[in-house]
């Protein structure tokens, strides 16, 4: 066999602390206001994603979690990354050809490629796969092409597979500048701090058991656009100056302020959604009783500090940013009122070990803590907790067998 021409990538989730909600340009993906997230750690969420280029495959297919996507023809997101990477790739070949004078330079550009991708958390717990996912996309894509852009250009691409996907594309902090240009060419995603700048920083996910969300980000966001009176407010007002702060908060690792940014920029996001007309619903009960106990550690400990920050996405989950030495304080107190079903491990798979010995939910709670703020919830309501730290943007994986493609460029595996 001859050379294979293949890659794989992993990619991180991310989760805004200033959210994106709302598109002036659905088609480039352009949004109505700038937005900042913080990259997850790989080691629990991750996207991989392999990609094989043969003059031998008949047609470019994409299998995800298992299963063949049989309409990526009508996927216009998808074909999006795909030509623009593709147009990229040819222009390079051009190049080499043109002005180096190169002669074997391999026309990969016309190739079909097999696309292979997993996404190691459940896709059906809403945690963001699309963003993960289209940068582990345009991430193989570039590798694949040996295309000669950076970081902040690609975004640009994944930007058009998800808009939330540009962010993931760097590790640590991240700002997606909204940009002003009709075609899309300064809207792009760059890094604020890299992963190691705040070390302390952890996120805690609280998975809460829903069924489907009924509204997508997609649809959801334009019902704003075209809805809510808030929606100028907020992008004229609010989030010019929450991105100044929130960027200072993050260079001096200022938690009580990037707390407070976090959990107003939450609610003000979610007051968006019940300003939609007809309103919609992203938040439940389990969402709201989350909110009060953050709320209530934060307004009883002793020095009056913020210790905790909320923020959900288009969906029931919470996920909590805090500083190391609080983490087994809040998720004993999430694990007190939201206690699981039976299974611990799948509950809490403490990956850092702070409980070893102890059973969590039954710790001590916090000094101060007024105990009656809510009642303990029925098992279940929340299904999992999942400890994670800031992480780094996408790798190459190394290894020849770590790919998802097996020897002939098939799936190894298939559902
Ligand atoms: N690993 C992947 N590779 C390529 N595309 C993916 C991958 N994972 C998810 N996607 C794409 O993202 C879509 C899911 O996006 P969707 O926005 O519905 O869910 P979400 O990202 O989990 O939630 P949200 O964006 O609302 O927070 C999938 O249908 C698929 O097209
Ligand atoms: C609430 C959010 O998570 C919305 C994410 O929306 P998407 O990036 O999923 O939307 P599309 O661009 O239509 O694919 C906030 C955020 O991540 O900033």
């Amino acid at each position: 066999m001859g050379t294979v021409y293949e890659k794989t990538v992993t990619s991180p989730v991310n989760i805004a602390v200033i959210k994106y909600w709302g598109k002036r340009d659905t088609n480039l993906i352009l949004p109505t206001n700038s937005s900042l997230s913080v990259t997850l750690s790989q080691d629990h969420l991750q996207s991989k994603t392999t990609i094989r280029a043969s003059p031998d495959f008949e047609k470019t297919r994409l299998w995800l979690n298992g299963v063949e996507d049989t309409a990526i023809e009508k996927n216009k997101r998808l074909q999006n990354c795909l030509s623009e990477t593709r147009r990229l790739r040819k222009e390079y070949e051009e190049r080499l050809r043109k002005d180096k004078n190169v002669d074997n330079v391999i026309p990969l550009s016309e190739y079909n490629l097999h696309i292979c991708s997993e996404n190691n958390f459940p896709t059906a717990a809403g945690l963001a796969s699309s963003a993960s996912g289209f940068a582990c996309l345009a991430y193989t894509l570039s590798q694949i092409y040996e295309l000669p852009i950076s970081t902040t250009e690609l975004s640009k691409i994944a930007r058009q597979g998800s808009g939330s996907a540009c962010r993931s594309l760097f590790g640590g902090f991240v700002a997606w500048e909204m940009g002003f240009q009709d075609d899309g060419s300064d809207s792009q995603a760059v890094q604020i701090a890299s992963q190691d700048h705040w070390p302390e920083l952890e996120a805690l996910i609280c998975v809460v058991s829903d069924t489907k969300k009924d509204t997508s980000s997609t649809e959801g966001m334009q019902n704003t656009v075209n809805t809510s009176t808030l929606l100028r407010h907020r992008i004229e007002h609010v989030v010019p100056l929450r991105m100044k702060s929130m960027i200072k908060a993050i260079h001096e690792r200022d938690f009580q302020k990037f707390a407070e940014i976090t959990m107003q920029d939450s609610n003000q996001f979610h007051a968006l959604c019940l300003d939609t007309y007809p309103p919609i619903f992203y938040l439940n009960d389990v969402s709201r009783a989350i909110i009060r106990v953050i709320t209530e550690y934060n307004s009883s400990n002793p020095e009056r500090k913020l210790k905790a920050a909320y923020t959900f996405d288009a969906g029931p989950n919470a996920v909590i940013y805090t500083t190391s030495e609080n983490v087994p304080e809040i998720i004993n107190l999430i694990a007190k009122y939201f206690p699981g079903n039976e299974n611990t491990r799948d509950y809490f798979s403490d990956p850092f070990q702070l409980f070893v010995g102890k059973t969590i939910g039954e710790q001590p709670l916090p000094l101060g803590f007024n105990d009656q703020i809510i009642p303990v919830f029925p098992k279940g309501n929340v299904k999992q907790i999942l400890h994670t730290k800031v992480g780094d943007g996408p790798k190459v994986v190394a290894g020849e067998f770590d790919g998802l493609l097996n020897k002939q460029g098939w799936p190894k595996k298939l559902k």
